[in-house]
């Protein structure tokens, strides 16, 4: 676009894309550790509901089928002490939530935006545009203000929050991260996610053992660019096209709690490979086979890696990083697709750094409610 204003020629360039992802931060609060065979029993403990025996006995059968080994919490069995409302759901908790994610959250956040700005190579004043992902910090002025002043970012940077987009957060701030750099020459997005079970924490009951048994706190943060690319600025990888698809009539299946319906991992296998079809832009130029990808896909629960594995008809390994990091940290939702990223590029470069030939195409897929899958197509730099 170009415009002639007052004498002055006003040109706005794109980046020369695709955008490319140029570093990866992530972090989890370092207050507590939870071994997942024991979750069960500090749970029913902190929250004083060791006499509903039965409902503890289905806890440990679903936790153990989880494939979680850990997860890290911000919550710790001293602060629940100080905050007996966090367990009573009759008792008012929202402020005192709120206030406690308020603060816990940006820093969270800035904990993993600090790693990828360090790995980035560039002055944190030089990113242009924030996109924070979280469903955890409900206040104004927003979480994405409190994390751009602790980052020391410039005054013009560009903030914007995305709130409640839940497991796909991750996924939709790197498609929107990828249209900005794309339209904006010189763009550098700071993409952060964080989020914590604070927010939702409850004393056990019928419907929320599962939520209690899945997910865990962390933050990712990734730096999205297009080029040209300064010196030192290396493409991890190109995201070359994105997509959103809301599977209908789902709405009702997932929520921002610990609820979540039986259906949910059937639901995801039976509309994954349209998604991907359609990000490849149709099926005559999707790959022949889905094993010719390396694969970043949100670990939102064991059954749904498994499905996708069968649906795509997968070798064994090719999900490997998204297990690696449910069993490691569990399902932090938004922030867990950016910890699946890192675990990837770790890996490649093993394989890479031991002659393996390595898949130049790969995929994203993240799920959330609604039920939103976002796909995108990712290519590594040769
Ligand atoms: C809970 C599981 C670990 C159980 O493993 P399996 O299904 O292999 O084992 P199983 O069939 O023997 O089930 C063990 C027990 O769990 C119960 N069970 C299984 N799924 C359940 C569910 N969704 N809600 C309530 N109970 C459930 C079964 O009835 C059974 O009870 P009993 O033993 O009494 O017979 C797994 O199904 C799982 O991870 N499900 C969650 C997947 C999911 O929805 N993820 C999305 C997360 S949300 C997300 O990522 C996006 C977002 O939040 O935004």
């Amino acid at each position: 676009m170009t415009a002639r204003t007052n004498g002055k020629m006003f040109i706005r360039q794109h980046g020369e894309g695709p955008s490319a992802m140029l570093a990866i931060g992530t972090a989890n609060p370092t207050n507590l550790l939870l071994p997942q065979d024991v979750f069960a029993d500090n749970l029913f403990r902190v929250t004083k509901s060791e006499h509903l025996t039965e409902l503890k006995e289905k806890m440990n059968r679903i936790c153990q089928k989880t494939g979680i080994g850990k997860r890290h919490f911000h919550l710790t069995e001293e602060t629940l002490g100080a905050h007996p409302e966090f367990l009573d759901r009759e008792l008012p908790s929202l402020d005192a939530r709120i206030e406690m994610a308020a603060t816990a959250v940006p820093k969270l956040a800035q904990s993993a935006a600090a790693k990828a700005i360090a790995e980035w190579g560039r002055p944190a004043t030089d990113i242009t545009h924030l996109l924070f992902s979280t469903y955890s910090a409900w206040e104004a002025p927003s979480a994405d203000l409190k994390l751009a002043t602790l980052l020391g970012l410039r005054p013009t940077v560009c903030r914007t929050i995305l709130s409640l987009h839940g497991c796909y957060g991750g996924g939709r701030a790197l498609h929107l991260a990828k249209e900005l750099a794309e339209n904006n020459r010189g763009a550098r997005v700071l993409v952060a996610c964080a989020e914590t079970t604070l927010v939702c924490f409850g004393g056990p009951d019928g419907a929320n053992l599962v939520g209690h048994a899945l997910f865990g706190d962390g933050a990712g943060a990734v730096i999205v660019g297009a080029g040209p690319f300064g010196e030192g600025e290396r493409p991890l990888f190109e995201m070359v096209t994105a997509m959103q698809t809301t599977i209908p009539r789902t709405e009702h299946v997932l929520g921002i709690d610990f609820h979540l319906a039986i259906q949910v991992p059937m639901l995801i296998g039976q509309n994954v490979e349209r998604c991907l079809l359609d990000a490849f832009g149709g099926d005559g130029d999707a790959p022949g086979s889905w094993n010719e990808l390396f694969w970043a896909v949100h670990p939102g629960g064991r059954p749904i890696l498994d499905n996708i594995d069968t649906v795509l008809k997968l070798e064994p390994g090719k999900l490997a990083a998204s297990r690696h990091v449910l069993r490691e940290y569990g399902n932090m939702s938004g922030a867990t697709i950016v910890f699946v990223l890192d675990e990837l590029r770790r890996r490649r470069k093993e394989e890479d750094d031991g002659g393996h030939q390595l898949p130049e195409w790969g995929a994203i897929l993240a799920f959330g409610p609604g039920i939103t899958v976002e796909t995108m197509v990712l290519r590594s730099p040769r």
